[in-house]
């Protein structure tokens, strides 16, 4: 079949939403390296490698669906970050978006520090033997069993995210005879451009303490006055995929004038500010996200500014990337199941996960990219929606795709950008296994997670 021919079933243009994908790309065998980790290419049989091996043995060895992570790529990205925030700021990877010991380790080595909000995450930091004054520990209602954990452990610092919990982490480190350097979040009031449930910065929702009405003024007030906290700082976190930097323009004003204001109040010059993170990243070719040495720049120059103006010493920044740097760095490999080839609509592809694996397509409406790379094909574009194996049918890993029209049960397909908020949200929803995350680098590939077990799953079933 010809490459610009439509093949049999639905012309593209009637069911595609209106000003996406007007055209199918011209060539379904190339890999987009804006979506893709850097060593993934084709090799001469036309499969696709990463980190030197191929996608066919990693499924053959390890099984599909599986997380594939590409260790030299994460590895340059959390560089590229440590090196353009530079000595006089700290880079904090956010363990949210995916943690693993291995991971903790890369970070370690590469000079990065780790945002922890849980007891499971802070251990799987201390564990992996990332320093405690290396931690920062963050949540909305850290329990006192978490907080006694992160402050006996040393963590450099908890970021406190109410009135009650300013009051009982003062408590808690009084108790243990020890002073615990705290931020405060602060919500600075900015309507980040994102999905409303990762915009993290307007007034209502849980995260933080509004700077309106001085709620934030007054619970730094109250922290100076306790004993057992050690005020090191002000933290802001906007929201999450975020491309465009006014809204971090905006609040690290605002963080800026909170500082002023404590100044002027209590003759303090708080040191920090956490401008947190959120950055975007490309998940399709859309997509257009900024270089951290340009980040890095535009937020020096911004908080440099604003200090000036209020004739502030320029605090120490720091910054809270997840996603920027793992996001890129994965593809889920899944096999194809079944095709269903629905008459005017589309082709309907079951791989062996879904949104077990993958959640966000369903939470957020998120747009993801997908390739055959079992092999190349020169069959013609098919529109194509890849879904999972779950009993829901918004059970679909990406929405609208084009793929090769003889795609056929057994071939690969690899949805890249995967690394950040799949295996961290994955679920064991209809009792499937959660996929392991193989790292790969020079030629050889490792578990760093392995695949659950149905015995995993039955450990916990103990009626
Ligand atoms: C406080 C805080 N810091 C950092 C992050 C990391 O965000 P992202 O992965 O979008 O960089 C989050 C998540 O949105 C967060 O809540
Ligand atoms: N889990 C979200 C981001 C929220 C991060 C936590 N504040 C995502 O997949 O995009």
């Amino acid at each position: 079949m010809s490459r610009s021919a439509h093949p049999a079933g639905p012309r593209h243009a009637d069911v595609l939403p209106e000003g996406h994908y007007s055209a199918p790309p011209t060539d379904l065998n190339s890999l987009d390296p804006k979506v893709w980790s850097q060593t993934v290419e084709r090799n001469a049989d036309g499969v696709v490698t990463v980190g030197g091996v191929d996608v066919k043995a990693l499924a053959e060895e390890f099984g599909t669906p599986a997380y594939v992570l590409d260790e030299a790529d994460f590895r340059a990205r959390a560089r590229a970050w440590r090196t353009a925030f530079g000595a006089d700021a700290d880079v904090f990877y956010a363990g949210k978006a995916f943690l693993s010991r291995a991971v903790v380790r890369w970070l370690h080595e590469e000079g990065l520090n780790l945002d922890v909000c849980s007891g499971g995450e802070l251990a799987t930091a201390l564990s992996a033997g990332m320093p405690a004054e290396r931690i920062a520990f963050h949540g909305n209602n850290k329990s006192p069993e978490e907080i006694e954990r992160a402050v006996r452990a040393g963590v450099g610092r908890i970021v406190l995210d109410s009135f009650q919990e300013i009051v009982r982490v003062a408590h808690i480190a009084r108790s243990l005879g020890k002073r615990q350097p705290v931020q405060i979040r602060v919500t600075v009031g900015v309507e980040a451009h994102t999905h409303e449930f990762i915009a993290t910065a307007h007034e209502d929702q849980k995260f933080g303490i509004p700077l309106a009405g001085g709620q934030a003024a007054e619970a730094v007030r109250r922290a100076l006055q306790l004993d057992g906290l050690d005020v090191i700082g002000i933290h802001s976190h906007i929201g999450s995929q975020i491309f465009d930097m006014s809204g971090f323009e905006v609040a690290a004003q605002r963080v800026v004038g909170l500082l002023k204001d404590v100044r002027d109040e209590h003759g303090v010059e708080l040191p920090e500010i956490d401008l947190g993170g959120g950055l975007g990243i490309a998940y399709t070719s859309d997509d257009d996200p900024r270089e951290p040495h340009e980040i890095a720049k535009a937020l020096h120059e911004i908080v440099t500014r604003a200090c000036e103006a209020a004739r502030l010493r320029t605090p120490r920044i720091s910054v809270e990337p997840g996603r920027a740097i793992v996001g890129p760095t994965a593809f889920t490999l899944y096999e194809v199941g079944t095709t269903k080839q629905l008459e005017g609509l589309r082709t309907y592809v079951s791989v062996d996960g879904g949104m077990s694996d993958n959640i966000r397509t369903a939470l957020y409406d998120a747009e993801y990219s997908v390739a055959l790379v079992s092999r190349t094909s020169d069959a013609g574009p098919m529109l194509a929606r890849v879904v999972g194996k779950h009993c829901e049918s918004g059970d679909i890993v990406v929405k609208d795709a084009f793929l090769p029209a003889d795609l056929a049960p057994g071939d690969l397909l690899a949805v890249p950008a995967t690394g950040a908020y799949c295996r961290s949200m994955a679920s064991n929803y209809n009792h499937v296994l959660r996929p392991p995350v193989v790292a790969v680098r020079d030629g050889e590939a490792r578990v760093v997670v392995r695949r659950e077990t149905e015995e995993d799953l039955l450990r916990l079933d103990v009626g």
